[in-house]
């Protein structure tokens, strides 16, 4: 061979210091280098995990597999092999740690905390629709916010929703009365009534005028959801430089593109409202359905199932008892719009992601809620019928809309709807990052700061020394003499703590007055029994199956 032929190396260079091979030696080392690190500054974590009891799992992927198939499958299996294991367990999705807590007392410890108050590293995913809201901002903003937000859903505002609650539940009884006799998934129904109730009470605008159903906002957000649960399992989709390239990322955009375009046209609209100096709910309420607003005397005879955990000698800032002054009692756009004038506390962005927050957190858990309550009445005919009883007793068979005091007559429909929450919850999973070490409560072991610690709200509801035979349905697990001793932080379908959720009370009277109202009207027929649900824990607990029931009419349906 002659020598004029360069070797493709040698030829290249006289020496071996080429660019390419400078970047070969400087790479090599710089990897290692930072794999050492990596390593070293996991030391401390990995330690303390390895004396957490956990499932056996595979080399770098952990135990990635036990969330693979459909969302049913991922929740079924989670759910029976988290029965046979301990209160506290570890769980490896490739390098990240998760502990699943569910004895009370360590559920306290982190809930009850003012530090451990940021919310896992997974809600990020949530970010392109909440942007910085409520639900997944931290620090000071999120402390800022929520002070902002809170005394607006103080029961003194939820009582001047009464009529538009009563108003939109009866068009639910419209929509429904063309159901009769034919099988629905019920859960339809729920979300666009939940969105529109929403839609007239907190952001205060009239449905009539948003130009776009509630139904085509709930579908899109349903699978919004779905989008973000198969990031959450399928974990190749979970880095954004990944999914930013599949086909999920443009059927996100236009998601949000119908998301987002309610919330807009809702803020413009009370925005332009609020220049020509109106304030409250634009939305009309009939002569026939304005109730007298409750006074003052009544909000102190208020029941647990308003003011949650005040029962239990517990208050947080939604269970502040004192009067508020008038300037402050207003309702959530209201405030926020009144706050943005002077731009200091809140801007328009930031009113925008707290309207997309709320019009989420505020319309799905319900419909879940309501849902899941009317699934029982369907599935427990004995108990349906008390649920009618007392609902005889108090309306003693008259159309007249519900008052904010025959909420509180509804004893045996809360503990219901209480059993149903503790069955069912809505939010099956309550997560947090820690940024500093935990040292439990239950046990000697150490939760290392990095992780992600799970509350799996579902698990912790039906643990068998807190609630005997938890599988079965029965309020009676709300009679007061039960709950009265019961830990706190065993029934948390609302979180509790610092982070507990704003609407809890929103909630509760909503659902009484929307479920009141389809139980005067209709009587529910289900035929599958409660074990043959199929359940999916993606963001909001559903039944796979679909809420299936019928309705038959309690008095002659309306023409
Ligand atoms: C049955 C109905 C509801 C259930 C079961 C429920 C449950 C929860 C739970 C468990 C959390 C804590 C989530 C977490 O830490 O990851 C939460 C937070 C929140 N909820 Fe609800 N919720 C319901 C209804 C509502 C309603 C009606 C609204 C508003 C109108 C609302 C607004 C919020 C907000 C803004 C947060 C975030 C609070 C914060 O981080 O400071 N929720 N909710």
């Amino acid at each position: 061979m002659s020598a004029t032929v360069a070797s493709p190396v040698l030829g290249a260079s006289p020496g071996l210091i080429s660019p390419g091979n400078i970047f070969y030696f400087l790479l090599v080392p710089a990897l290692i280098l930072w794999y050492a690190y990596w390593k070293l500054s996991r030391r401390h974590m990995e330690e303390l995990a390895a004396k957490i009891p956990g499932v056996p799992g595979y080399p770098l992927i952990g135990n990635a597999l036990e969330f693979t198939g459909t969302s049913h499958a991922i929740f079924d299996n989670l759910v029976t092999k988290s029965k046979n294991l301990g209160r506290v367990l570890k769980v490896w999705i490739g390098h990240k740690l998760m502990v699943f807590l569910m004895d009370p007392d360590d559920i306290e410890l982190v809930l009850s905390s003012h530090e451990h108050i940021d919310k896992a590293e997974e809600y990020r995913l949530f970010e392109p629709w909440f942007g910085n809201g409520l639900l997944i901002s931290t620090g000071a903003k999120w402390r800022a916010h929520r002070k902002l937000i809170a005394p607006t859903f103080h029961l003194n505002v939820l009582k001047s929703f009464v009529d538009l609650f009563n108003v939109n539940s009866l068009q639910v009884v419209e929509k429904l009365n063309k159901t009769i006799g034919k099988e629905i998934d019920c859960h339809d129904y729920m979300s666009e009534a939940t969105v529109e109730i929403l839609l007239e009470t907190a952001m205060g605008v009239s449905k009539k005028t948003q130009g776009q159903s509630g139904y085509d906002y709930a579908m899109a957000v349903m699978k919004m959801c779905d989008i973000i649960h198969l990031r959450h399992t399928k974990l190749w989709l979970y880095p954004d430089i990944i999914f930013n390239f599949t086909k999920y990322k443009d059927y996100q955009n236009k998601l949000l593109g119908t998301i987002h375009g309610l919330t807009r046209k809702v803020v413009k609209s009370k925005k332009a409202a609020f220049a020509q100096g109106i304030r409250g709910s634009i939305a009309e309420v009939p002569e026939e359905f304005k109730t007298k607003i409750s006074d003052k005397t009544e909000a102190k005879t208020v029941v647990e199932g308003l003011s949650f955990g005040q029962s239990a000698g517990l208050k947080d800032d939604l269970d502040v008892d004192d009067d508020v002054g008038e300037k402050k009692r207003m309702a959530f756009l209201d405030l926020l719009i009144e706050a943005s004038q002077s731009g200091v506390v809140i801007n328009d962005e930031e009113i925008k992601n707290q309207v997309d927050t709320i019009m989420f957190e505020g319309h799905d858990t319900t419909a879940a809620g309501s849902s899941f309550f009317l699934c029982m009445m369907g599935a427990h005919p004995d108990i349906q019928d008390k649920v009618m009883e007392e609902l005889d007793e108090i309306f003693k068979g008259s159309d007249r809309p519900v008052t904010f005091a025959d909420t509180l007559e509804m004893k045996y429909m809360e503990r219901c709807l209480m059993e149903t929450l503790r069955k069912y919850p809505p939010v099956p999973l309550i997560a947090r990052q820690l940024r500093r070490d935990l040292k439990l409560a239950s046990s000697d072991l150490v939760v290392p700061a990095g992780c992600t610690v799970a509350i799996p709200t579902f698990r912790v509801h039906r643990l068998p020394e807190i609630y005997p035979n938890p599988d079965k349905f029965d309020p009676d697990n709300f009679l007061p003499e039960r709950t009265a001793n019961r830990h706190y932080y065993a029934f948390i379908p609302f979180s509790a703590g610092p982070r507990s959720c704003v609407g809890r009370k929103y909630a509760m009277l909503k659902l009484k007055i929307l479920l009141s109202t389809l139980m005067r009207n209709f009587r529910v027929i289900s035929d599958v029994p409660e074990d043959e649900y199929k359940l999916q824990g993606d963001i909001i607990l559903k039944r796979a199956d679909g809420f299936r029931i019928k309705l038959v009419p309690r008095k002659k349906a309306a023409a």
